[in-house]
């Protein structure tokens, strides 16, 4: 019985995870695809630079948002108003082509007793972005992660990002941002708690 259960459950070859000298192997078939030569001097360490690269630049898909936002704490002297944290850098890929999609996370929530450390926040925006996205999921993401984790009054998230397929290629409109909000709890029900976080983003930029 036991036998048959594994039969079934095995995982095909083609479910299995590549090794790194397979995922080297296939850089070098790119390599050979776009005209240029895997043997010559210059490209020779590049498949293994490359695979390296990705492991970087995917590891979202190896990091677990559980233990990012598994440590909130209380003491904050009663404090219940809204924390943003703006700006976050971010750069992801899209999964339409692989290229690069660079922008910036604003990341908001209305407290119910409960906060998280400020890094966990942009923690967070690097889990799901270091992984192959669309801006809007990214987005729902982020907020629901937090929203299920931390369980505030209300989490806000806007991003603003530029979307390397569309600057460098297909449609090739430099400088095009899109942008993508996901509101919950009190930032969704409620316009006035919205319209602060909005202004908090846009607004509030102290003299240095
Ligand atoms: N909604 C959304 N679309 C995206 C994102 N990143 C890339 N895209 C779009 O995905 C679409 C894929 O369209 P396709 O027609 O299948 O692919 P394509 O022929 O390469 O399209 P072009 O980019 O128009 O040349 C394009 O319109 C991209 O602009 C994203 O984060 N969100
Ligand atoms: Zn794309």
């Amino acid at each position: 019985m036991d036998a048959i259960v594994k039969t079934l459950t095995r995982k095909t070859d083609e479910d299995r995870r590549p090794t790194v000298s397979e995922a080297e192997e296939a850089v070098r078939t790119l390599l050979r695809f776009i005209g240029d030569d895997p043997e010559r001097e210059g490209l020779l360490d590049t498949p293994a630079r490359v695979v390296k690269a990705y492991g970087e630049l995917f590891s979202g898909y190896e990091a677990s948002v559980e233990d990012v936002l598994g440590r909130t704490f209380e003491e904050v002297a009663g404090y219940d108003d809204i924390v943003l944290v703006r700006d976050i850098p971010f750069f992801s890929h899209c999964e339409h082509h692989m290229v690069p999609i660079i922008g910036k996370a604003h990341v908001g929530y209305l407290p119910d007793g409960r906060v998280l450390g400020l890094s966990k926040i942009a923690r967070t925006v690097e889990v799901f972005a270091r992984r192959l996205q669309t801006q809007e999921s990214i987005t729902a993401q982020i907020a629901h992660a937090i929203d299920a984790h931390l369980k505030p009054k209300g989490v806000a998230v806007l991003i603003e990002a530029d979307h390397m397929c569309m600057a460098m290629r297909g449609v090739q409109k430099l400088g095009a941002s899109t942008l993508t909000s996901t509101f919950t709890g009190a930032f969704k029900t409620e316009p006035r708690e919205q319209a602060r976080f909005m202004s908090m983003v846009r607004g509030f930029n102290y003299p240095a």
